[in-house]
């Protein structure tokens, strides 16, 4: 993102080892003009820099219109079961995010939620079914989960996973060289690396102490949320999923992961979040919020949404 030298970087080299199925898709590109016209992209409050790169495209001085915004992500129909059972979580989701969005995804619990950004990243619990997920005018679904993750796209999960035994610093250093070789670029030494990586650990809060423990072994809740937007400042990515990132965060804690995702952000990356409350998109302001209920995305709007739910629950927007 902004401070990365590559845009497009993995998470965590999450080695999946199973193959995800080729499904035979479509191609085509295709426009949610329903769901654009519903999010109020005019509204999104904007980083510094992205602030400042909008006011230049109000004017015309870089060029780019902010309406003809390329899609990044564009899911169609898509649907999915548990790879073991069979049993279908999915059941048709349609969503299109555009470069510099923000979009949240909200909804009860056992709704789809993590389920949808899992097989995005191609989880091998689940088993797409039908539908197609372009992403950066590829074919998603067709790529191994780490040829995803080096395409740009990152995932944040709800419950980070520890590695005993590999400290953070090493393992960072590691993906992140894993990441330049891929680019053909030269690796980094320790000391280079860390002075890539002193200012990506200022901007999320941390303590330098925890880059010599092992990832995420005997770390807090909230430390563990910080540590992977750490992951997220050092790799980078053109689109970063992040699943309940503000669980189990103090409110300055919350504070300083939503400063850090604002940091990130540029005009032409995104960020779709999965999130239970109000509070953090009251930090992170979404273009979009949808409402996910059984596998489905089933309303689309901004954040009165999400007022609304703090309100009243999710009875005051249910489709059925
Ligand atoms: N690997 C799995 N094995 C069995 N059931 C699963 C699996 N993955 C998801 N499910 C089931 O699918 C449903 C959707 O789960 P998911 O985690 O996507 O929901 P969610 O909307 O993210 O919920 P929450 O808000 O509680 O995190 C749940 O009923 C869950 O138990």
């Amino acid at each position: 993102m902004a401070s990365s030298p590559s845009p497009t970087l993995k998470s965590s080299p999450t080695p999946y080892p199973l193959k995800f199925p080729a499904l035979p898709l479509n191609f085509n590109l295709f426009t949610n003009s329903a769901t654009r016209s519903l999010c109020l992209r005019s509204t999104r409050r904007l980083s510094p820099i992205t602030a400042a790169l909008s006011a230049a495209e109000t004017t015309g001085t870089t060029g780019t219109d902010s309406g003809k915004k390329k899609p990044l992500l564009e899911v169609k129909d898509l649907t999915a079961v548990i790879a073991e059972s069979k049993q279908e979580i999915l059941k048709g989701v349609n969503i299109v995010v555009y470069e510099g969005e923000i979009h949240a995804i909200m909804g009860k619990n056992g709704s789809g939620k993590s389920t949808f950004s899992k097989v995005l990243v191609g989880h091998p619990d689940y088993e797409v079914t039908g539908g197609s997920v372009v992403f950066k005018g590829e074919n998603l679904l067709d790529m191994e989960p780490e040829e995803r993750s080096l395409a740009g796209l990152f995932m944040s999960f709800q419950t980070p996973v520890e590695i005993p035994g590999v400290n953070n610093i090493d393992f960072l250093n590691m993906a992140y060289n894993a990441r330049r070789r891929k680019l053909g670029l030269p690796e980094l030494g320790p000391i280079e690396f860390y002075a890539y990586l002193f200012p990506k650990l200022e901007l999320v809060n941390m303590k330098s102490d925890f880059l010599n423990r092992n990832v995420n072994e005997g770390f807090s809740g909230g430390e563990r949320k910080r540590n992977e937007i750490l992951q997220l400042a050092v790799l980078g990515a053109d689109m970063a999923i992040l699943d309940e990132i503000d669980s189990g965060l103090d409110i300055d804690a919350l504070k300083d992961v939503a400063k850090a995702v604002n940091g990130l952000l540029t005009p032409k990356n995104s960020v779709l979040m999965i999130t239970h409350y109000l509070r953090l998109l009251e930090f992170i302001a979404p273009t979009c919020i949808h409402i996910m209920e059984n596998g489905r995305i089933v309303k689309t709007g901004d954040i009165s949404l999400a007022k609304t739910l703090e309100k009243e629950g999710y009875k005051a927007i249910s489709a059925s």
